[in-house]
Order: C-alpha cells, then sequence, then structure tokens
C-alpha cells in the first residue's frame, strides 16, 4: 500500500517553477529519501503533502486519501517536522511539549517522549530561548512523535544536529520504522540516505530526475579509473583518453576517467603507455549523484 503517492503533482508560485510533474509511491513501511540541492523543490512538495499550500494541477494521496478536499483528520496519523520551527521563548521545552500533547488530546506522561529525550541527550527543563539551533530541532522531532503517527514527514530533519545526534537521530528514525512508521524525509546530504534509505527520490530545478532503490544506485556497473603516467603533463589528446570518456578530465598530473563497461579494453588501452600509478574503484554515491545533476544541467544548455 502506498503511504504517499502523488499524479504529475506541479505548483507554480505565480509565474515561477516551484515543482512540476512530481510523481513519488511511497510504500508502507519504507524510509523514503528525499534528496536535492537548495531550492530544488523538496519544502515545496512538503508543503503540499501536508495541505499548507494548494497544488497548481496534480494528484496527491496519503495513506490512501486522496486530497481533493481538505482531510483534517490525515493530521493526526502523520507527524510533521517543518524546516523552520519557531517556539514561544519563554517556554520551557516540557512545556511546548505538553502544549502539544493536550492539543492532541494526549498525556505527555503516556508517550514514549522521555525516552526519544533521551536517546537525543535532549534536556527539556530549559526554556526554549536557552536552546541551540539544534536543540530547537530536538524539540521539534519529539513534538512530531508525540502522537504515535503512522508516517513521519520531516523536512531537513539534521540541519543544526552536529554529527553524533544525526547518528542517533537515525537510529531513532530505525527503530520507528521497525516499529511499523513509515519514514519519509528530504535532505541534501547524500550520506544521510545511504545510511538509513530504502528507497531514493532525486529532485533537482522542481522534476525528480531518479528514483531508485539506494541498493541499485550502489550498484552501478561504473569504474572511476585514476591513472598517472610516466610521461608528465595532460595526456588526454595525446593517448586518445577521449575514446574511452568523453568527459575524461586531468588534474595535478592524474587523468580521471568514468567507465561503464569494457574495462579490459580500457585497461588495455591505457597499458599501452608507461605507467606510474593507477587506481580503480567504484564510484561513491557522491559522485553517482553529481553525475546526474550534471548530465541534467548539461542537457538543459
Ligand atoms: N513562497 C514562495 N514564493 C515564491 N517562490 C517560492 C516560494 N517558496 C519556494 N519558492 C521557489 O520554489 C522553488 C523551490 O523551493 P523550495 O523551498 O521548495 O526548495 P527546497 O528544495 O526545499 O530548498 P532548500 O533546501 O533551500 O530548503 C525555488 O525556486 C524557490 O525560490
Amino acid at each position: 500500500m502506498s503511504a504517499i503517492s502523488t499524479k504529475n503533482l506541479t505548483k507554480y508560485y505565480g509565474k515561477h517553477k516551484g515543482v512540476s510533474n512530481i510523481n513519488l509511491d511511497v510504500k508502507e513501511g519504507e524510509i523514503f529519501g528525499f534528496i536535492g540541492p537548495n531550492g530544488a523543490g523538496k519544502s515545496t512538495t512538503i508543503r503540499m503533502l501536508m495541505q499548507l499550500i494548494k497544488p497548481t494541477s496534480g494528484e496527491i494521496s496519503v495513506l490512501n486519501k486522496p486530497l481533493t478536499t481538505e482531510q483534517h483528520t490525515l493530521r493526526n496519523k502523520i507527524g510533521y517536522l517543518p524546516s523552520e520551527i519557531n517556539y514561544y521563548k519563554d517556554m520551557t521545552g516540557k512545556q511546548v511539549l505538553e502544549f502539544a500533547a493536550r492539543a492532541n488530546d494526549i498525556q505527555l506522561k503516556d508517550t514514549s517522549t522521555n525516552q526519544y529525550a533521551e536517546l537525543l541527550n535532549f534536556d527539556m527543563s530549559k526554556k526554549v530561548k536557552s536552546y541551540s539551533m539544534g536543540n530547537r530541532k530536538k524539540l521539534g522531532i519529539l513534538q512530531t512523535l508525540l502522537h504515535k503517527p503512522k508516517l513521519l514527514i520531516l523536512d531537513e530533519p539534521t540541519s543544526g544536529l552536529d554529527p553524533l545526534m544525526q547518528h542517533s537521530f537515525f537510529d531513532l528514525l530505525k527503530e520507528l520504522n521497525r516499529s511499523g512508521m513509515t519514514i519519509f524525509f528530504s535532505t541534501h546530504v547524500l550520506s544521510e540516505v545511504e545510511k538509513v534509505c530504502d528507497r531514493v527520490a532525486i529532485i533537482r530545478n522542481g522534476e525528480i530526475i531518479r528514483t531508485s532503490k539506494v541498493s541499485e544506485i550502489q550498484e552501478s556497473k561504473k569504474r572511476s579509473i585514476e591513472v598517472q603516467f610516466m610521461e608528465s603533463g595532460n595526456l588526454i589528446e595525446k593517448y586518445g583518453l577521449q575514446q574511452m570518456d568523453s568527459a575524461v578530465g586531468f588534474k595535478n598530473g592524474i587523468h580521471y576517467l568514468t567507465v561503464q563497461k569494457e574495462i579490459h579494453n580500457v585497461l588495455k588501452h591505457i597499458s599501452q603507455y608507461p605507467i606510474q600509478d593507477i587506481s580503480i574503484h567504484k564510484p561513491t554515491l557522491e559522485e553517482l549523484f553529481m553525475e546526474y545533476y550534471e548530465k541534467e544541467e548539461g542537457e538543459e544548455q
């Protein structure tokens, strides 16, 4: 079953494109990453999923409810963390949470808040005005979990958290997911997707350029080759390296090639020339993502 499904979801702010033709299908039980650079359209998409802004066109269904009319009851089933949150500065973290719990008709003591706060090393007895950005984020995360939602929608949840906290936060996400929660979160940090997500959608300039399993991206047949020849200088033309990779690069004495297949032919070609050093490795997730972004950019020109 789909936890989130969108069909050709499009949002224009006046004449300015927010996103266009977004097709998402997040299955129940998944941890799904929504990754893209600044201004790509992540928050715009999420705000539409949360019924905070109206689409220009397209369809959305959340927890199997089409959002053709406003669905107030859905909010009780979703934990939403916006990218920026503001609280009354003179309240303590605990008071904020008690207030939010009352709004949801629940008692704070009946929630797992203490356990989660401990996991995130969060002191809820302090006033909001004394909290750092990371602590405000933690407060936001605790608030989204108060009502034990079926679906978590988190907009850049780790911004402001230090690496140690990010680690604890992802442990928490994994634990929540094991207990049956579907999690959809946006980020621009690749390693986060690699650590926890089952699948990922890559968004750029308001459009999804690929959706796939993280493991599939990692299993790419591509190989990156770094070679330093005995002869110095840029030898791309002299050695005909562009025949194997038209985007071959040269920097600080090293030639960089990315090849898809027939690696034996590439090695045969390279080894005609005296080699000082060579390394062959699987591209990192980061390199693969960068390739998507660059490819799309190239296509637009
Ligand atoms: N309220 C608005 N009015 C006009 N344009 C907007 C508005 N909100 C977003 N946009 C534009 O829509 C596009 C997508 O922005 P959005 O905030 O959704 O991206 P994002 O991926 O969440 O970026 P970031 O990672 O920086 O938060 C951008 O070009 C942005 O300038």
